[in-house]
């Protein structure tokens, strides 16, 4: 198999908690190696957004579950200017927002609208050639991946970067927000968030972004025999 063929149809699934660097890393790894990208976190808050929009109670399961077929997201996977709608409408900067990062996990936790997502996210991945991030890619959505990685970093750390990336925010509070976000992704009953069978955990805190993109090239060079 050419070097080219075997690059694109492979499939790197990165998993993790809040901040540890999935988005960053899946982007600068997509990027050196030209494949597509996929935020299927971001096709969650698109969700949200779409239950907040239209008034629906997102503590509410069964509310949110009959709504969870209306809404049509469409994800673009190229790295550099990855887009997202929603109904048409671009949310990539309103799904970034408190409100949604607020009301996330619980609306997540349906196993409805993981069912339409998982869908969705299985179509886009297709034929490959794809970075995929999120919570549950090697485990539940491409467990299949050629490389599957589990990205952590101390609690501090990722709030610390989180507060960075939204303009000097208050770290005690982003911590905060991000390991209720945390618990309640681990504790759902439908795909929670695990270190998937076969990962490589990566604790990325002593690591700078570079040195983390860096490592997973490499591991994904190793998978598929390129480079
Ligand atoms: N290894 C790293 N060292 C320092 N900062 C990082 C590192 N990896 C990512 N970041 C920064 O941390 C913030 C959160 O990273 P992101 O990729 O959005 O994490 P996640 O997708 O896991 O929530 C971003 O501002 C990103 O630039
Ligand atoms: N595969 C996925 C991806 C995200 N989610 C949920 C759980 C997360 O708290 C939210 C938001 O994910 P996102 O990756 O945007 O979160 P952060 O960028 O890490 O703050 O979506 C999920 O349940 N399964």
């Amino acid at each position: 198999m050419t070097r080219s063929a075997q690059t694109q149809s492979i499939v790197i699934a990165l998993d993790g908690p809040s901040g540890s660097g999935k988005s960053s890393t899946s982007r600068g790894v997509a990027t050196r190696l030209g494949l597509r990208y996929l935020d299927t976190g971001a096709m969650f808050r698109a969700m949200t957004w779409w239950m907040l929009e239209h008034d629906v109670d997102v503590h509410d399961a069964e509310a949110v579950a009959a709504a969870a077929n209306r809404p049509q997201i469409v994800s673009g996977t190229d790295p550099s200017a990855p887009t997202i709608t929603v109904d048409g409408t671009d949310v990539a900067e309103a799904i970034r927002g408190t409100e949604v990062t607020g009301a996330v996990s619980p609306v997540s936790a349906v196993p409805e609208v993981r069912a339409r997502l998982l869908e969705l996210q299985r179509a886009v991945i297709g034929e490959g050639g794809i970075v995929v991030e999120g919570r549950d890619i090697g485990s539940v959505v491409w467990p299949q991946a050629e490389l599957k990685l589990y990205l952590t970093a101390d609690a501090g750390a990722r709030a610390a970067r989180r507060a960075l990336e939204e303009g000097g925010s208050d770290v005690a509070a982003t911590e905060a927000s991000l390991l209720a976000r945390d618990k309640i992704d681990s504790s759902r009953t439908t795909a929670p968030l695990t270190v998937p069978e076969g990962a490589v955990h990566l604790d990325t805190t002593p690591f700078t972004l570079d040195e983390v993109i860096e490592k997973v090239v490499a591991l994904a060079e190793a998978a598929e025999g390129i480079g």
